[in-house]
């Protein structure tokens, strides 16, 4: 994280008529001169404040003249109806701020009251009012009618927590890092305040960009962002392979640019993509951009986009301390905003840990557990593409419609995999952490960490897979003997959501997690030539 780190910040459609029910269920003045208002209401009144001092020192001053005056009879009836006449302009003066005080407190404490009752926490000075309904992003903001009927043709009737906030914050033009639950619609919480702010297409190169992890993910909010302007001729386009093969980037019509670090590192480094008119820049996932692997890559697009009044914002469902602390010391004036408490899992997915002893033991109570009741769609995360690639050896003889993905498939293929678990094609998807952050395949009903994550943010956004949107969902963990000294650390996430965990792990010693990825043994119990 430290290298180079110093210029940082300068559905799933599955079986629907199987699953209409659950589908049914889950379709389920401007800020800026409010601030300035509140701002000044809020020195006037205050009077510790230079403001006040100062009309003290005026009336006192106002005062003397008028005793003064007061010894010449010809000026006296005069000035003392003056005098009055300013009196009364005090008192009404007074009378007024008295009021502003009154609706200002009235209004901070409405704020607190509105995040108390949805579990929004923020730090940074005069943050916007969270909102109490989509319907104040027109009344309020000034919102174009398109998008809010977008929201509702994609049966979005009220603002998730994050949405209430985040969007005002960033509607009033401020920096933001956020930290709220998987699943509970961060992507709109960016999106919608920039299709706001940027109001129409425009000819002018890239105005915003929005980094993601991986290409799926790249992928999927693309095509949210697109559902979400539908009815406004944005560009907004996805930096694929091709697109920077065959356009000259130097003239792209682009208002959203959606892309991975790498790819659009060398689209700036070969292809000449100018940045320097970003206005937005969103960095989701944001804990695993920061990941040494990514940060060369975040810096080199951090410094391109060098438009000076560039908005920047950070969103995860997991945000460490040393994310955190980088991001307050460079972000400008940074509101942060954190739902529920920080991270930690959804608390709409039931959690349990299974003891399988060994390897072999894993693939045994998979089994009896599928024989038992299979209730799709599953994902099953594994710790490595090999290990990935044997259980899919595994279960594709066991007549269940099973798919894999990882690094070693290309593109088209990976492609095709999550199509076709979204489609319901398959059930039962086997995967890496490719998949395990931001990614919504809205019907997952379980997640099976077959091998043991590697480290409690990878736990929480792999079961983060299921219980989205306000559904339910589960998940079990399995371990081995191997994975024992660390299962104090998902079981505090786990209590943390609410679930039940066994008192001799709770009364274990909590271990430092360094990357737990131990050897294990394989998983194949065909013989290699089993085909043959
Ligand atoms: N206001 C809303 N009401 C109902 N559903 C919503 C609302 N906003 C978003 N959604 C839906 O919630 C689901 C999860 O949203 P999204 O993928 O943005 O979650 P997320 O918070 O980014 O999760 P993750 O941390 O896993 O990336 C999506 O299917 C999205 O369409």
């Amino acid at each position: 994280m430290e290298e180079g780190a110093s210029f940082l910040f300068a559905g799933t459609s599955f079986n629907k008529k199987k699953y209409a029910n659950e589908i049914d269920r889950f379709k389920g003045k401007k800020e800026t001169e409010n601030k300035v208002d509140y701002l000044s209401s809020f020195e006037r009144a205050n009077p510790d404040s230079e403001e006040a001092a100062v009309s003290t020192k005026k009336r006192k001053r106002k005062q003397a003249a008028s005793e003064a005056v007061e010894r010449f009879n010809v000026f006296k009836s005069s000035k003392k109806a003056l005098v009055a006449s300013e009196g009364n302009e005090t008192d009404e003066e007074q009378d007024r701020l008295s009021k502003e005080k009154k609706k200002l407190n009235r209004k901070l404490e409405a704020d607190s009251i509105l995040r108390k009752k949805y579990n929004i926490h923020v730090s940074g000075n005069n943050v916007a009012t969270p909102l109490k309904s989509f319907a104040e992003l027109s009344s309020v903001y000034g919102c174009e009618s398109y998008l809010l009927q977008n929201f509702a043709k994609l049966g979005f009737k009220e603002p998730t927590p994050i949405q209430r906030q985040a969007i005002p914050i960033l509607l009033s033009g401020r920096e933001c890092f956020a930290c709220a639950p998987t699943g509970s619609g961060k992507t709109l919480a960016f999106v919608s305040p920039m299709l706001m702010k940027l109001k129409h297409a425009s000819t002018e190169g890239v105005r915003a960009v929005i980094l993601c992890p991986t290409r799926e993910l790249a992928a999927q909010t693309t095509r949210e962002c697109k559902k979400l302007a539908e009815g406004n001729k944005f560009y907004i386009k996805l930096l694929t392979k091709k697109l920077i093969r065959s356009a000259d980037l130097s003239k792209l019509r682009c208002d959203i640019l959606i892309s991975t670090p790498l790819r659009l590192r060398s689209a700036i480094k070969k292809k000449k993509l100018d940045l320097s008119r970003v206005e937005y820049l969103v960095l989701d996932e944001s804990d695993k951009l920061f990941e040494l692997g990514l940060i060369k890559q975040i810096d080199a697009v951090v410094k391109a986009c060098s438009n000076p009044s560039i908005t920047r914002s950070l969103f995860s469902a997991t945000l460490p301390d040393s994310v955190e602390e980088l991001a307050r010391t460079i972000m400008h004036d940074a509101v942060r905003v954190i739902i529920g408490r920080k991270n930690t899992a959804s608390n709409s997915v039931n959690q349990k840990l299974v003891f399988a002893g060994t390897e072999e033991g894993k693939l045994l109570a998979l089994r009896q557990s599928f024989q038992e009741k299979l209730n799709p769609p599953i994902l099953i995360f594994l710790q490595s593409k090999e290990r990935a690639k044997e259980l899919y050896e595994e279960l594709k003889f066991d007549d269940i419609r099973v798919g894999v993905i990882h690094s070693d498939l290309s593109e088209i293929q990976r492609e095709n995999v999550v199509n076709d678990f979204r489609a319901g094609k398959t059930w039962v998807l086997i995967a890496t952490d490719v998949i395990a952050r931001g990614m919504d395949f809205k019907g997952v009903n379980c997640v099976i960490n077959y091998d043991f994550p590697d480290s409690a943010a990878a736990y929480i956004h792999r079961i983060g897979r299921s219980g989205r949107a306000g559904r339910t969902g589960e998940a079990i963990t399995f371990y081995t003997e191997d994975d024992v000294p660390f299962l104090r650390n998902i079981a505090n996430v786990m209590s943390a959501s609410g679930c039940e965990v066994p008192s001799w792990i709770m009364a274990m010693r909590k271990l430092r997690w360094k990357k737990h990825r131990p050897k294990r043994e394989s998983i194949l119990t065909i013989p290699d030539n089993a085909e043959d």
